[in-house]
């Protein structure tokens, strides 16, 4: 195997840089030739390769985004549009394709392995809910962009004795907010795991104030059914609570900005790990890390199982923050 591409799908995930930038190197000096295909499975329908030496991805790990763009393509979900990208491969002489990318992106990089070309995917979302490994590219960053806003509005909320809703990313997964609620304090965790009443949300709230704290924080999931748009509405007609209410959407910001150490290092070791696997002749699974270490799982385990979340230390939340 000589020529191989890269590409990066779904959300962009800071650390995704780090690993294209250690495929292209690694692999260039590994004895491969690497195609860096831009915007994801968009780009490889349409054909839109470039070759990729070290120069080209000179400064760019310590930049969030992606160099190679990304996308999320509904053509792809076919079988049609799959079909055009292998195409599209073959006559380039492309032998084997590296996804880095989530959940969406693995599952269309099965199919596509299993439609007989060689796959090997890069475990990278924010939102930490693939399936084959403890911990995802982006996700460090992401938690610590989530805390550093945490910790300014607490600041403000304290000063004004006003509960605060701030609500994360994570589609219907809870890691980020539940992670970032216990390493920002929060009184209460709203995620999309564990059903909660506006009633329970609202007692957490009475109680915090009665017990004469200067704030109350709410971290929700975007996922959770009381997001933080249902509960300030909700909240709004129910102003007996002691604090009154403002509420933060941290949308996007959570996405960029420039990845952790923790980031470049694990995109670092996974895009190491991919060339590894590909140099000796293996495909068909995703890379990710396992108790520390880079491991493979086979795609098929992968795309049939649902990544878990630990909710042990949800039920301590509020005991912590009294
Ligand atoms: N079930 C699927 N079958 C085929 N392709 C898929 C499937 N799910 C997602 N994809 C492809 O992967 C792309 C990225 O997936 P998405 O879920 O948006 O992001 P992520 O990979 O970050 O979870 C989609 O736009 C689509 O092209
Ligand atoms: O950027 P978009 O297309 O608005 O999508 C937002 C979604 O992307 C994410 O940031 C990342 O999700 P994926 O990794 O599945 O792409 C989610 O947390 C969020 O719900
Ligand atoms: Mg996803």
């Amino acid at each position: 195997m000589k020529k191989i591409a890269v590409l990066t799908s779904g959300g962009d995930a800071p650390g995704m840089n780090a690993a294209i930038r250690a495929i292209v190197r690694y692999g260039t000096s590994s004895g491969f030739e690497v195609i860096g295909t831009n915007n994801g499975y968009s780009g490889l329908i349409a054909g839109e390769f470039r070759p990729l030496g070290p120069r080209d991805v000179s400064g760019i790990i310590q930049s969030g985004g992606t160099i190679l763009g990304s996308s999320r393509s509904k053509e792809f979900e076919t079988v049609a549009g799959r079909q055009k990208a292998i195409n599209n491969l073959v006559s380039s002489d492309i032998e084997a394709l590296i996804v880095i990318g989530g959940n969406g992106s693995q599952t269309g990089a099965h199919l596509l392995n299993q439609m007989g070309f060689p796959v090997v995917g890069v475990a990278s979302t924010i939102d930490n809910d693939l399936y084959g490994t403890d911990q995802s590219i982006g996700v460090d960053t992401a938690l610590n962009i989530v805390l550093e806003a945490i910790d300014r509005i607490k600041v403000t909320a304290s000063s004004h004795h006003r509960a605060h809703i701030v609500e994360t990313m994570g589609r219907n997964h809870g890691y980020l907010a539940l992670t970032a609620g216990i390493a920002g304090g929060a009184e209460c965790v709203v995620i999309p795991e564990v059903e909660v009443s506006p009633e329970q949300i609202a007692r957490v709230i009475e109680e915090t104030y009665s017990r004469g704290k200067s704030h109350c924080l709410i971290v929700v999931a975007e996922g959770a059914y009381w997001n933080a748009m249902r509960l300030q509405e909700h909240f709004k007609e129910n102003p007996s609570l002691g604090f009154s209410i403002r509420t933060t959407i941290l949308g996007h910001v959570q996405r960029g900005g420039a990845p952790t150490a923790f980031d470049r290092m694990l995109g670092t070791r996974i895009g190491i790990a991919a060339i590894r696997e590909l140099a000796s002749g293996r495909s068909g699974s995703l890379l990710g890390l396992a108790c520390g270490e880079i491991e493979a799982t086979p795609y098929a385990e992968v795309v049939s199982h649902k990544k878990t979340l630990d909710l042990s230390i949800l039920e301590t939340a509020e005991k912590l923050a009294r």
